[in-house]
């Protein structure tokens, strides 16, 4: 990575977040996702996206204790799963997560999704956690703008960062610029649609700036502003996807881009999921 240009954004209470981190979805607990967490921290991001629901958090805690580097160099967001929701649930789910990584605060701690009749008091024990300084920041993910305003009703501190599925064939510009109205970080996930690059358009502009499929589509993502976290656990990957802060797309490739969107989703509806 380049370290002249800024590789952080500032969250709505002045925190620092990094715009690029390591998604460790279906990265198996163990070897391979403490190589992955290890290989990335080696390249230079300093964020790692674990869940309660990926089983793994042991194993970044592991890797981000034994990179040596000072824990305040290294974000870390976790998220309770959706059996876990409700306030006290949420309480002792987060002393779980704590178990696991063995990390004194965790950076970001996010509702995994909107589950019916329980997202309020389930946020309602993040900001307890923030404000006694267990989490750094607090936030939600899987939000639609319904539930973000729904929440935004009742809560007092509002929610830091949105995660949600966000790509080339989802661009999301609406909840994009609600976002952006609102202060609130948006963070990708499934950023390089699972490795589905295979696209002419890609491939094109890969050719073009001399880069490939995958770094084309982080570079877009930074270039919309938002902080994204595509998950590998081969090291090569890894360090490819992070050399991306030493190009800048057109005006008119990231509209081209914008453009291959089909309203297009991987991942589950917020609003159908099955909970
Ligand atoms: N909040 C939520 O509800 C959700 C959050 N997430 C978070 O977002 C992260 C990223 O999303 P995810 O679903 O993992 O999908 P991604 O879009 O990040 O795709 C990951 C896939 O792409 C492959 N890949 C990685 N780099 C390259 C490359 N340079 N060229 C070709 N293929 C590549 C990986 O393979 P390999 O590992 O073999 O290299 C893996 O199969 C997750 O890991 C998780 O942390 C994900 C889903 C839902
Ligand atoms: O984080 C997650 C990993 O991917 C799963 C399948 O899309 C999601 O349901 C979950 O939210």
């Amino acid at each position: 990575m380049n370290v002249n240009v800024p590789q952080t954004v500032e969250l709505l209470n002045g925190v620092l977040m990094p715009k690029l981190g390591l998604g460790v979805w279906r990265s198996q607990e163990g070897e391979e996702t403490e190589n992955a967490v290890a290989a990335a921290l080696k390249a230079g991001y300093r964020l790692i996206d674990t869940a309660s629901l990926y089983e793994n958090e042991a194993s970044v805690g592991r890797a981000v204790r034994a990179s040596g580097l000072p824990r305040d160099q290294v974000f870390v967001t976790t998220k309770m799963w959706n059996n876990e929701q409700g306030y006290d649930e949420t309480l002792k789910a987060f002393e779980r997560s704590m178990e696991r990584l063995k990390l004194d605060y965790v950076d970001l701690y996010l509702v995994h999704w909107p589950v019916p009749g329980k997202y309020k008091t389930t946020y309602r024990a993040l900001e307890k956690l923030y404000e006694v300084g267990k989490v750094r920041a607090i936030g939600v993910s899987n939000f639609l703008e319904h539930h973000l305003e729904d929440l935004m009703g009742s809560c007092r501190i509002k929610p830091m960062v949105n995660q949600v599925e966000m790509h080339p064939l989802l661009t999301r510009k609406p909840l994009l610029e609600f976002c952006k109205r609102e202060g609130i970080q948006v963070e990708s996930w499934r950023p390089l649609m699972k490795g589905g690059l295979d696209l002419p358009l890609l491939r094109e502009l890969a050719d073009k700036y001399g880069k490939t499929p995958a770094q084309i589509v982080i570079r877009w993502h930074l270039q919309l502003g938002v902080v994204t976290i595509p998950k590998s656990v081969h090291a090569d990957r890894i360090r490819e996807n992070g050399q991306v802060f030493d190009f800048r797309l057109s005006r008119e490739d990231m509209e081209r881009i914008d453009a291959l969107n089909e309203d297009h989703r991987f991942g589950a509806d917020p609003d159908h999921v099955d909970f």
